[in-house]
């Protein structure tokens, strides 16, 4: 088992990594006047067993339906109700036992129960690695991803990883695009390292642990420099503003699926600003190779546009995107709604020939 310590504006809180480090969350348990779990149905079904072994007392506990749909303020409401009915208290613990959709609402259920309570994530996937540090907790708005949201750290985060052996390759690609994504921003290695693997495979080996530990030190790295998004934090939504909106509008990518063409785009808006060459057709061979879900709808530049004009980086009505000068060095870059619509009409019509649009 490895230990880090992430820094945050009310203290440090510890990420537990490895085999066997479920029994880290026993202090916490028996400082709490009650357990809370918070999870999805994939994961009670699989994983609740192994959990409720380390549980020294009986906890209540509340399973949504798995995926994305669950980040709303009908369920966000519904658990609120729970927690009131069981009289759970200030002094209780809520263990948010699940990938990113169960850290993300269950972590904003324990930023705003009763002004906040205690809660540590518990992550179960790959892409967990990124969305359970740096204490970012939010719900969806139909207009816009986590348009609804805090930042409230949490009290640590248990990583077991032998719970990450049942995951699907969906799940595995979903995770390795975060990865990738920090590669990009910052580890010139990482990325190399990860894009020289042409399956998923490796992602089962020993090798593996520790290209996860770089891709989490590079998020430990960044929150803790800027905990609250105020500027560079922003590098961590690189691929995600028009992430964002192709995962709004194809309900049939996961999150990292999204990032993924989201940083195609990225890449070639880098490309057409700073008229450098980052290989994206190396970036796409190596998507194509892990079969991820590549498409996009050249008739749909307008609703993408409507999406990317809610993201919460923009400012005075501007899109705000992350781009790279080169491997390792991000920038922010504003443009105009009337700059920017053209530019992705084009990407649309040239990525015909690279991904799968659809008409
Ligand atoms: N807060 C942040 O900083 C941050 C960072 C990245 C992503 N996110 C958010 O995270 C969410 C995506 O997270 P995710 O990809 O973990 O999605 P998820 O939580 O929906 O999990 C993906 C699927 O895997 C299943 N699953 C979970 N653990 C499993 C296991 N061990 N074995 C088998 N199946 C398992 C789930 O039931 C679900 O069907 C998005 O909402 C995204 O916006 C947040
Ligand atoms: O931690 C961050 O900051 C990130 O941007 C990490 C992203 O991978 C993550 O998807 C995050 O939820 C996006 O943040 P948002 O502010 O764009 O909702
Ligand atoms: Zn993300």
């Amino acid at each position: 088992m490895k230990q880090l310590q992430v820094k945050t504006h009310q203290g440090e809180y510890p990420i537990y990594i490895g085999d066997g480090c479920l029994n880290e969350l026993t202090p916490f348990i028996q400082k709490a006047t009650q357990v809370v779990v918070i999870t999805d149905e994939t994961v009670y079904e699989l994983h609740y067993q192994t959990l409720a072994h380390v549980l020294s007392k009986e906890a209540l506990v509340y399973v949504i339906k798995p995926g994305e749909a669950s980040k709303s303020f009908e369920v966000y409401h519904a658990i609120q109700t729970f927690l009131i009915q069981n009289q759970v208290d200030r002094k209780a613990l809520i263990l948010a036992f699940g990938g990113g959709v169960v850290g993300d609402l269950a972590g904003f259920v324990a930023a705003t129960y009763m002004r906040g309570i205690d809660f540590i994530q518990v992550p179960t996937t790959l892409l967990a690695h990124d969305s359970a540090v740096g204490g970012k907790v939010a719900i969806n708005h139909e207009l816009g991803k986590n348009l609804i949201g805090a930042f409230y750290p949490p009290k640590a985060v248990i990583y077991e990883l032998p719970l990450l052996a049942t995951l699907s390759d969906k799940e595995w690609r979903s995770g390795l695009a975060e990865m990738v994504k920090h590669g990009f921003i910052s580890d010139e290695v990482l990325l190399k390292t990860l894009m020289s693997f042409h399956t998923l495979d490796p992602l089962q080996e020993e090798i593996f642990a520790a290209l996860l530990m770089q891709s989490l030190m590079v998020k430990k790295n960044v929150v803790e420099m800027d905990e609250f998004e105020k500027g560079s934090r922003a590098f961590l939504n690189f691929g995600h503003t028009f992430g964002h909106a192709i995962e709004l509008d194809e309900k049939s990518l996961s999150h990292g699926e999204a990032v993924a063409i989201g940083i195609i785009f990225a890449l070639y808006l880098s490309k057409k600003t700073f008229k450098i060459d980052l290989a994206i057709d190396d970036y796409i061979s190596y998507l194509k190779q892990l079969n991820f879900p590549l498409f996009l709808k050249a008739d749909r530049a307008t609703q993408y546009m409507n999406y990317m004009l809610h993201d919460k980086k923009n400012e005075q009505h501007q899109i705000r995107f992350v781009l790279l000068k080169e491997v390792g060095n991000p920038v922010l870059v504003t443009f105009s709604e009337e700059e920017l619509k053209p530019m992705l009409q084009q990407f649309l019509n040239e990525m015909t020939k690279e991904v799968r649009v659809c008409h």
